[in-house]
């Protein structure tokens, strides 16, 4: 039978439970589909394709899954660092966005961030920043994969007075984008439980109820949060929410630090789904605490990974974040069986996607499946000799080895050529917008 293309691996890594590694395998894909998966012989018996990659000393496996982030803010990537989240947010990243976040700057941080994701294997993603149309834009044309939350808070924030008009522009995106394109998801964003008032999250839950669209939003993420939310609702962040009909609405929750046991088992009550993205670059970076993802885990939530965003990271590479959660939770319990590494690398694939409520279309390779996957190289010497594919990909794999980046059916990164973005003009627009922000670092008192 035809295909489109046929991607060929020595190894290949479906994620589908309790499939082995295959050997000297490939995967034929039609449209934006998976049509098969298996032995190259098979597949090169039964199917032909116009375009095929080959895959000498490479593994294919689904495309990572960056369940957290926020694009843009990819050009305040450095701006100021090791300070704790409320004085990080409040004293600088609020004012700076206040003053340099438009429609431009977005487009141009997006789309680094896009390039960045590309080049690691990142093929979806799930962002929360202003001008979300912009970030819609860069996402059709890179050719990436994405839940796009809208953002709405009770205070001033870029191209808004407050909650009312933030809130409508929110209900707005969604409607304009819903069963727009099969690759873009519009979701709500409430910014957190303490810049936005309970009166309004239950507004939220009302309007994704009604669009049958998912919330994002940052939850239960440092202790300052806690204490505010004890301050003035007399309960923690997970049962403040929870009294708010929050989980009663497909909801990804980032951070999801601060839970005791009772949390988490309402966490993984819903009765919606409610996904948990663990950050732990950002959570170690702003010391906003550790998550307790092995017990999220034991109590059947699906936990994925996020980066955040890289003024907090400070990078999108997300072959760190599945190489620190594995070893983070060994160090956070005294236990090194916690969190082993089949178990990290699933939450950048199948349990990732499952989390952001992508689960039925990404995240494993299997016919019928969308075509999103990564080929890496473990050719180099640096990954000699190898006993182990998985504990390669955990332990010792980092985003340049990854050659080949396909998003249904589409080719974006080819032998490390990223296909769908002009890298020199991206440098020119992002040089241009970092000699403001420069500037205005260098001049504090000017701004
Ligand atoms: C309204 S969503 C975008 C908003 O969120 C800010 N932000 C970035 N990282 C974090 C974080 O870890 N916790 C809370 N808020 C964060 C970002 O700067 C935007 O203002
Ligand atoms: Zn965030």
């Amino acid at each position: 039978a035809d295909v489109d293309l046929i991607v060929y691996g020595d190894y290949l890594l479906s994620m589908v439970p309790g499939e082995a590694v295959l050997e000297d395998a490939a995967i034929a894909i039609r449209g934006d589909s998976i049509v098969a998966v298996g032995a190259r012989t098979d597949i090169d018996a039964e199917y032909s394709a116009p375009r095929s990659i080959p895959g000498a000393d490479r593994v294919i496996l689904p495309g990572l899954v960056n369940g957290h982030t926020h694009t843009s803010m990819t050009l305040f990537r450095g701006m100021v660092d090791d300070l704790d989240l409320m004085t990080w947010l409040q004293q600088y990243v609020f004012p700076m966005e206040g003053r340099f976040v438009t429609p431009e700057f977005v487009r141009t941080g997006s789309e680094l961030a896009c390039w960045e994701m590309i080049r690691g294997g990142t093929t979806t993603f799930v962002d929360m920043y202003f001008y979300p149309d912009e970030i819609a834009g860069v996402v059709q044309r890179c050719g990436l994969r994405a839940v796009i939350g809208a953002p709405h808070i009770d205070y001033p924030s870029p191209g808004f007075e407050g909650w009312d008009d933030s809130f409508a522009a929110a209900r707005d995106f969604v409607g304009r984008w819903q069963g727009k394109d099969p690759r873009i998801t519009p979701a709500f964003a409430p910014h957190a439980p303490y810049t936005v008032s309970p009166e309004h999250l239950q507004d939220t839950v009302a309007a994704a109820r009604k669009a049958g669209a998912p919330i994002t939003m940052h939850l239960a993420e440092a202790p300052a949060e806690s204490a505010y939310v004890s301050e003035h609702f007399q309960t923690t962040p997970i049962k403040h929410v929870k009294g708010l009909g929050m989980f009663e609405t497909p909801l990804i929750g980032a951070h999801m630090i601060q839970l005791d046991a009772e949390d988490i088992a309402l966490v993984a009550a819903g009765p919606a789904p409610v996904g948990a993205v663990h950050n732990p670059t950002s959570n170690m970076k702003l010391g906003a605490g550790i998550s307790p993802v092995p017990a999220m885990l034991a109590a059947g939530i699906n936990v994925g990974l996020g980066t955040d965003g890289a003024a907090s990271n400070n990078d999108l590479d997300l072959w760190e974040e599945i190489r620190l959660a594995a070893l983070l939770h060994k160090v956070a319990s005294g236990d090194p069986t916690a969190l082993p590494a089949p178990e990290a690398l699933a939450m950048a694939t199948r349990t990732g996607a499952a989390a952001i409520g992508l689960g039925e279309y990404i995240g494993q390779l299997k016919p019928g499946m969308q075509a999103d996957l990564i080929q890496v190289d473990l050719g180099k010497t640096r990954h000699q000799p190898r006993y182990d594919i998985v504990s390669h990909l955990v332990y010792v794999l980092d985003s340049t080895d990854v050659q080949t980046t396909v998003v249904a059916g589409q080719v974006l990164m080819r032998d490390r050529q990223v296909q769908t973005i002009d890298e020199a003009a991206l440098r020119k627009a992002v040089a241009k917008a970092a000699d403001g922000i420069r500037a205005a670092l260098a001049a504090p008192a000017e701004g």
